[in-house]
């Protein structure tokens, strides 16, 4: 993966000189002028590092910096001050900067202060990883709900559960449908066999299908070597295919063709491969209406549901919001070594009546943040975002930039889900309306719960 550097600098030549550079050792480079173009590259780019010129025009470099710090945290921001000027430079660390270089930039400094943070931010990724997968997927027992619109989810998982047909699983983004792939997998005949998972929305179109079937080397410009694809990484195991809703009708249409022939050839390949694997598609997209707009092929869509899990929203089935709060709560703490017991019954009345539009995701991000703050034994108040259209107020003991932070994000969260709604929850139309690319929405999508 290529790291994206901004620089942000008001002089031309320094802009362009230090492009070049670092294109040639293989930086992906961005440049702003002014602080707004850099807030506009920020929100439309996936950016790693920002190099940062505190003197920039007009603009104040150090409330950028702050600002970048606040709303773009994964952003490591080097400044860039003039020299001597040491004090400035330990202000800005202290807001936040990973580091500063003094005028005129010593080019082998730079790469090597590049080169660290870009090996930190992978090392930070991949323990990310680790720790992911230890506490929140095979490891952890999910909840088992009692409900009774459950009840035919739990009978039917245990009925197919063994079986060698695709399973079509639907539900609102956040009620758990990877969680009962996994579950389908990991008590199934299959579970010493991988579980292979892959998101249709959040890779490009273009890269979908090599990522699927694999390719051989030289198949296309890039392909220096033969790649498995999923498919194979697969094996007999189960391949989950997330969000299918989005899949293109090119890609839909290979994919039908594997699931009928059981076989596919990784691009560039004339040998056939077998797939074996188990397939569970997923989506929250109202799929039957992208059938009959003929978004989705029907034949697939048939293929597909021969199993059907639909699992209702939490507003359907209250009665499992509190046993999923106390196990979120028990969960975070241990997990931060907090010694939170319960919650206050005017907190659980909350909890119950709320409508939960993330659904399960949501919830338990509530949870979350509400043990992480938490003052005593018992959590006594909870953030719940506020219903649309309801005036802003100052929460007790809030300041000034901490409401507006808050309020911001809540409008933030407000825009997305309308837009969301309003492309029938389509990721790429969605990405597009709000001029931000899918992997920002997909950020915020995890972030918000929505
Ligand atoms: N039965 C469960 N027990 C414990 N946690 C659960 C359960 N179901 C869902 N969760 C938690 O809720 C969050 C969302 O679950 P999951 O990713 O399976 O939802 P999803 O329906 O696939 O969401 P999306 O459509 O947005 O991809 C995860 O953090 C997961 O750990």
């Amino acid at each position: 993966m290529q790291p994206v550097v901004l620089i942000v600098d008001d002089e031309e030549g320094l802009l362009l000189g230090l492009k070049k550079f670092l294109e040639v050792q293989g930086y992906r480079v961005l440049l702003a002028r002014t602080a707004s173009e850099a807030r506009e590259i920020l929100i439309r780019h996936e950016v790693d590092i920002a190099l940062l010129d505190l003197r920039l025009g007009k603009d104040d470099g150090m409330s950028l910096l702050a600002e970048m710090v606040a709303h773009h945290p994964h952003v490591a921001v080097l400044v860039i001050t003039g020299y001597g000027d040491i004090p400035t430079a330990v202000e800005c660390m202290r807001m936040g900067a990973r580091n500063f270089l003094t005028k005129p930039v010593d080019h082998t400094l730079l790469l090597s202060l590049l080169e660290r943070e870009w090996e930190d931010m992978r090392r930070r990724a991949e323990q990310q990883a680790i720790l992911e997968a230890r506490w929140s997927k095979e490891e952890r027992e999910p909840f088992r709900s009692r409900h009774p619109l459950m009840h035919q989810v739990e009978v039917t998982i245990q009925k197919v559960k063994d079986l060698d047909v695709p399973v079509l699983i639907t539900g609102e983004t956040g009620t758990g449908k990877e969680v009962t792939a996994r579950r389908i997998h990991y008590e199934s005949v299959r579970k010493d066999r991988p579980f292979i998972e892959i998101n249709c929305a959040a890779i490009p179109e273009t890269l979908l299908e090599s990522e699927l079937f694999g390719h051989e080397r030289g198949a296309f410009t890039g392909a220096v070597e033969r790649t498995r694809g999923k498919f194979e990484q697969a094996g007999r195991g189960t391949l989950f295919l997330d969000e299918i809703g989005e899949m293109s009708l090119a890609m839909q249409a290979k994919l039908l063709h594997v699931l009928e022939e059981r076989t596919f050839h990784r691009i560039g390949g004339s040998r056939p491969l077998t797939a074996e694997c188990r397939i569970i598609a997923a989506t929250n997209a109202p799929i039957e209406r992208r059938v009959e707009e003929g978004l989705f092929r029907s034949d697939l869509f048939y293929r597909l549901k021969v199993i059907h899990i639909h699992l209702p929203p939490l507003r359907e089935r209250k009665e499992d919001i509190l046993p999923l709060a106390y196990l979120f709560l028990k969960e975070a703490r241990l997990r931060y070594h907090r010694k939170v017991e319960g919650f206050t019954p005017e907190v659980e009345r909350a909890l119950v009546s709320y409508t939960w539009p993330g659904n399960i995701r949501q919830l338990k991000n509530v949870i979350t943040n509400a043990v992480l703050l938490a003052e005593g034994p018992l959590i006594d108040r909870i953030d719940l975002p506020r219903a649309p259209g309801s005036r802003p107020s100052l929460k007790e003991g809030e300041t000034l930039p901490e409401a507006v932070r808050r309020h911001t994000r809540e409008l933030e969260r407000a825009l997305i889900e309308d837009a969301l709604r309003r492309t029938g929850y389509h990721i790429s139309e969605t990405a597009r309306l709000l001029g931000i690319s899918r992997k920002t929405l997909y950020h915020r999508i995890r972030e918000y719960g929505l």
